[in-house]
């Protein structure tokens, strides 16, 4: 019997925010399970963060990703901070440029003749853009890689939104919207590749640390903290976030030391301190590790697709500089980056979708997933 496609029609909101943030209309995911029909112009899309491209920048992009969110004055002057450090300039934008080269290679290498664009949802170019000139160029249909391989409204949901948003921009009406079709390709958390490069990664990490405390040295995987509240609205379920973590660092794990022992914490949390986010922070797991006697760590941000700003500041900066604090020998692997094998699983999974391959979770998510329904209206008197 053919399984039922749950279309994402948002009804809820964004767990820990003001329901006016939630976009009502996801008209832009239809995922289908028939391949893809003859003839169509169809298109690969990167829909990814975005990041600031010098100084001046900095600032307006800030208040783009946290616009509605609640986040503190200070938060975002202390980010801001860590953005100057580098010249204004985020790393994200030309690590995606580098991904979109890889995966052009990759599909060429698959005989896969599709065009590859690319859009943003903080900063040009920004992925209303990116679909006007799709439909201008004649695509119909888009294929969308987002850059998180997770469940939850950061990681997933709010991609999904993107499509959506960019879709009715076409129009100007959010239920009818215009340009090219589009669904989102699944989580990939548990590809094959993206688990090889990560565990590539981790075992050159390894290697880097004095030997006399490479074996006892303690692996701790790392991922973007969330908000409680979203963490448990995350997937069918809830909790599906923490739990695609865990079985992502556990594959990883297992392919360098089949096994042994890992942690998973938290990086990079931003919000007020009044609202509980997943715990306990990477440099606080740290201090606690010193405490109880541990000599060594390796850190893989498991969580994350690219050595993006959160990761080269608040673990190449922090994160060291606490584990110095405490003695504790340190190093930090790499993320999935362009590794070969990272990107044959992407192409990969968007071979799947066009031969018609049952949709998988974070393509066809049901209405529930990564949102809070919404609290029934007050019956009025
Ligand atoms: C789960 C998750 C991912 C992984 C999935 C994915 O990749 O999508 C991710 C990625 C990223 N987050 C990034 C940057 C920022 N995230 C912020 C704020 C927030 N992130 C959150 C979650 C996540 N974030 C949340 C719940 C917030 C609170 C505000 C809100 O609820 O939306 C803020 C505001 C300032 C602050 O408070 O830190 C900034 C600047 C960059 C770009 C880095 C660069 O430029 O290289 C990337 C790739
Ligand atoms: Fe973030």
């Amino acid at each position: 019997m053919p399984r039922a496609i749950v279309d994402i029609t948002p009804a809820g909101q964004r767990p820990d925010e003001d329901p006016s943030l939630a976009v009502r209309n996801n008209g832009g995911a239809q995922p289908s399970s028939a391949p893809a029909p003859a003839g169509r112009r169809e298109a690969l899309l990167l829909l990814s963060f975005g990041g600031p491209e010098g100084h001046d920048d900095v600032m307006p992009f800030l208040e783009n990703v946290t616009r509605g969110r609640g986040i503190p004055r200070e938060r975002l002057e202390e980010v801001a901070e860590h953005y100057h450090h580098f010249g204004g300039v985020s790393p994200i934008n030309d690590q995606n440029k580098a991904l979109i080269a890889a995966l052009e290679g990759g599909l060429r290498a698959a005989g896969v003749d599709l065009p590859v664009y690319w859009g943003n949802r903080n900063w040009a170019p920004y992925v209303e853009d990116v679909w006007q000139q799709m439909a201008d160029d004649g695509i119909e249909h888009a294929y969308v890689l987002a850059t998180s391989a997770y469940a939850s409204f950061s990681g997933c949901r709010q991609y999904h939104e993107d499509i959506a948003r960019a879709r009715a921009a076409m129009t100007g009406d959010a239920a009818a919207p215009g340009g090219p079709t589009a669904e989102k390709l699944p989580h990939y958390f548990d590809a094959e590749g993206f688990v090889r490069a990560n565990a590539d990664a981790l075992a050159a990490a390894l290697a880097e640390l004095p030997t006399d405390v490479r074996d006892p040295a303690r692996l701790v995987a790392t991922a973007h903290s969330i908000p409680d509240s979203m963490a448990a609205v995350a997937g069918p379920e809830g909790h599906a976030y923490e739990t695609e973590l865990q079985a992502a660092a556990r594959l990883v794990v297992d392919l360098v030391a089949p096994g042994r022992a890992f942690d998973l914490v938290w990086q990079s949390r931003s919000g007020p301190p009044s609202v509980p986010w997943l715990e306990p922070d990477v440099n606080d797991h740290l201090e606690a590790l010193a405490g109880a006697g541990e000599k060594a760590v390796v850190l893989f941000p498991v969580g994350f697709v690219s050595d993006h700003l959160e990761v080269i500041w608040d673990l190449d900066n922090e994160a060291r500089e606490t584990a110095e604090k405490v003695g504790l020998a340190f190093a930090r692997a790499a993320t999935a980056g362009t590794h070969p094998e990272f990107v044959r699983s992407l192409v990969e999974l968007l071979v799947e979708r066009r031969a018609g391959g049952e949709p998988r979770l974070g393509t066809n998510c049901p209405a529930s997933c990564c949102f809070t329904p919404p609290r029934p209206a007050r019956p009025t008197a």
